[in-house]
């Protein structure tokens, strides 16, 4: 039997209006004169950690949360799960307030991350499942079958009777995702669940990824820092930089905002000087030329470099996400420090 989809609602599964959230910080002078200040008059700081945003998530999407370190990725994240509360503004989680933290709205929701374990590292991942049957008052039959559809969709058979620490990393973020499924959650927030993993488990577990939302119709939120998680992933990209949601769109968008040229790669048979070279290109090594070129100077890019005879090899490339995020997180700080003097 497929496993059981979730049903598909014109409802947003994420529902954010305005929603804000500053935290309060206690502000301490360094040495140990700010220390004794800081004792005798206490002093705090608003930081603000999310600007108001408004964003909707549709039931069966597939979204990467991305930004730089301290962007605010965790804050809306927590906002979502109900472990913080907004300053100011509203968001709705499957039609509920997350804050409330109701016994429905957290049967609906799951968080795997890829730095903290939620297995027992003594016992076997099915053990741990049976704790998560009793945590969510599954009944027998429905555990069953849910074990056996998550066995299929995730590959399971070998290592759910196998004791945790026996597993390779690759292993037990299988097992981890399993166990964040258990209880059939709508949404799932993946918080970089393949670090650490080599190519090959990686890709395994992104396969795992792109199942538990195609088969299975789980909204998923994915944080990582991992581009090509991102390019395998992600049909829409939530970009975040100093609490302001600066991109939301696909990654063909980002690209063509962020660094809508190619780069021609071209090998000579002779090596060049750079006084040989068209206009705009650069030797990446003295039979290697490089040359950039927009959608409308492409064609007259490749026949300039035609032009220079002896062609071992040409190709023409998109320039990668990961120099593309590098360029759109320094477009940002920039931005922001500008916002900043304001
Ligand atoms: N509990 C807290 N108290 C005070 N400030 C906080 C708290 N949690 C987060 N912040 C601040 O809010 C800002 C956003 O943090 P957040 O954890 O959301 O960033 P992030 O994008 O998830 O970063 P990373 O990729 O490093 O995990 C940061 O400046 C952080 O220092």
């Amino acid at each position: 039997m497929p496993p059981a989809r979730h049903p598909v609602t014109s409802e947003p599964v994420i529902r954010a209006e305005s929603l804000s959230k500053s935290y309060r910080r206690h502000h301490q002078d360094p040495g140990i004169h700010g220390a004794l200040r800081a004792f005798a008059h206490r002093r705090t700081e608003e930081r603000l950690a999310l600007a108001p945003l408004d964003l909707e998530v549709a039931p069966g999407e597939f979204v990467g949360l991305l930004g730089p370190n301290g962007a605010g990725k965790t804050t809306v994240v927590k906002l979502c799960c109900g472990l913080v509360r907004p300053t100011a503004g509203t968001v709705s989680v499957l039609g509920h307030e997350p804050a409330r933290r109701r016994a429905e709205f957290l049967q609906s929701i799951a968080v795997v991350f890829g730095q903290k374990s939620m297995l027992w590292w003594d016992v076997p991942t099915v053990d741990s499942m049976l704790v998560h049957k009793a945590m969510y008052a599954l009944d027998g039959p429905t555990y069953r079958r849910r074990v056996g559809e998550l066995t299929e969709v995730l590959s399971l058979s070998e290592v759910l009777d196998v004791p945790v620490r026996r597993l390779s990393l690759g292993e037990r973020m299988r097992c981890e995702l399993a166990l964040s499924l258990l209880h059939s959650p709508r949404l799932l927030f993946a918080d970089e669940p393949t670090i650490g993993l080599d190519v090959t488990a990686k890709q395994a577990l992104r396969g795992m990824l792109a199942r538990t939302n195609e088969a299975l119709g789980t909204t998923v939120v994915l944080t990582s820092h991992d581009m090509d998680d991102v390019e395998a992933l992600c049909r829409r990209i939530l970009l975040v930089s100093g609490g302001h949601l600066t991109f939301d769109g696909d990654v063909a968008g980002l690209r063509a905002r962020i660094a809508p040229r190619r780069l021609i790669r071209a090998v000579v048979e002779n090596p060049l000087r750079p006084e040989d070279l068209p206009a705009g290109a650069r030797l990446l090594d003295p039979r290697t030329i490089g040359l950039e070129a927009s959608e409308e100077e492409l064609e007259d890019a490749v026949a300039s470099v035609l032009a220079l005879g002896g062609l071992r090899d040409l190709s023409v490339q998109e320039v990668d996400l990961e120099a593309v995020m590098a360029r759109a997180y320094s477009e940002q700080a920039g931005a922001g420090a500008e916002r900043g003097q304001r």
